[in-house]
């Protein structure tokens, strides 16, 4: 898989201590909480207020790759503390780096949470942990996570996935491809265009899981105003009610991915900034250490308000009843 083809932007130690300023005053106001309802409330505007060349960084993606990295953050590995071996055991630690991604996602859409995922937190920790390890979800190591859309089950998914990485002392790798960089016959475009599947929610998902309601489904591939698009998650779609042809040209879509897919071993202090309209994420398997060492994410979703990368059908989706929720109103 190619490694360092994957566009950089970097913030100077000047643009970085001043994101860390601004997050460490909005903490400092809002009792060190960085889930507080008042704090979320004053992103946008902090983040307006942010210098010009932190904007330009996080100018939307503009190239076909669908992504970039964004690299110069400050994070001290001795005061993280140890690598939490659950989620819901990180509850608020390292908070100013929830509250850095936080502003980073504001000065590029609004921040989007799940109410059935990770109690409904802005920013998610990413960790591996015991018991998960075969999973397709954030928390497993020992296998493949296959490439994905993020929540693709849901019209309300992100339009960009934001991987903040604190610590990856294996030089774990995230892959990503980009339906911009495949090559697929016009009648594979054609069939994979019927919304002939759909896509189940994933085991993040206890609640939605259970949901009463028909699956309905949906494209795998659209062509927006502004390009082609897709919406890809193989673990969570059966396959199997599918015709035949239709299988192969899923089949075709899934080599060519795996084609044009590049690897991203983050390091401490970079951000993954996906386009999840344009690009399939995933991970390769590792060894998950269990001794408070671990790699450790913080992941946040991001709705561009205005953007035009959905068909319209999808605003009859049930959602299998999950809802969205939104930091603020945009
Ligand atoms: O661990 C990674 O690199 C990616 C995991 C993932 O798919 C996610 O956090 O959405
Ligand atoms: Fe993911």
């Amino acid at each position: 898989m190619p490694t360092g083809a994957v566009p950089v932007r970097s913030l100077s130690p000047a643009h970085a201590a001043e994101l860390r300023a601004a997050a460490e005053s909005l903490l400092d106001r809002f009792s060190e909480l960085p889930t507080h309802p008042g704090m979320l409330a004053e992103l946008p505007c902090v983040a307006t207020a942010l210098s010009e060349s932190v904007h330009d960084a996080c100018r939307p993606v503009d190239t076909a790759d669908g992504l970039f990295v964004l690299t110069g953050l400050e994070v001290d590995d001795a005061a993280l503390g140890p690598t939490p071996a659950h989620w819901s055991s990180a509850g608020d630690t390292a908070a100013v780096h929830d509250v850095v991604l936080l502003l980073l996602s504001a000065v590029m859409g609004v921040p989007l949470a799940w109410e059935g995922q990770q109690e409904g937190r802005y920013v998610h920790n990413i960790v591996p942990s015991p018991g998960h390890e075969a999973e397709q979800t954030g928390a497993s190591s020992s296998v493949l996570l296959s490439p994905h859309t993020e929540d693709a089950f849901h019209p309300g998914r992100a339009h960009l996935l934001l991987l903040s990485c604190m610590r990856n002392p294996d030089a774990v790798a995230t892959t990503a491809a980009s339906v911009r960089r495949v090559r697929l016959s016009d009648e594979d475009v054609r069939l994979l265009s019927r919304p002939e599947l759909p896509i189940l929610p994933d085991d993040a998902y206890a609640e939605a899981q259970g949901y009463a309601g028909d699956p309905q489904p949906v494209p795998t591939l659209w062509q927006s105003p502004d390009g082609p698009t897709l919406r890809f998650d193989p673990a969570y779609t059966p396959l199997e009610r599918a015709g035949a042809e239709h299988r192969a040209a899923y089949a075709r879509l899934t080599d060519e991915l795996s084609r044009v897919a590049t690897a991203v071993s983050l390091e401490p202090g970079q951000v993954l900034v996906v386009d999840n309209d344009l690009v399939v994420h995933g991970r390769v398997p590792f060894t998950a250490r269990y001794d408070g060492t671990d790699r450790w994410l913080k992941r946040s979703s991001i709705r561009v308000p205005g953007r035009r990368t959905r068909p319209s059908a999808e605003r009859f989706e049930h959602g299998y009843g999950q809802k969205v929720l939104e930091a603020y109103d945009a």
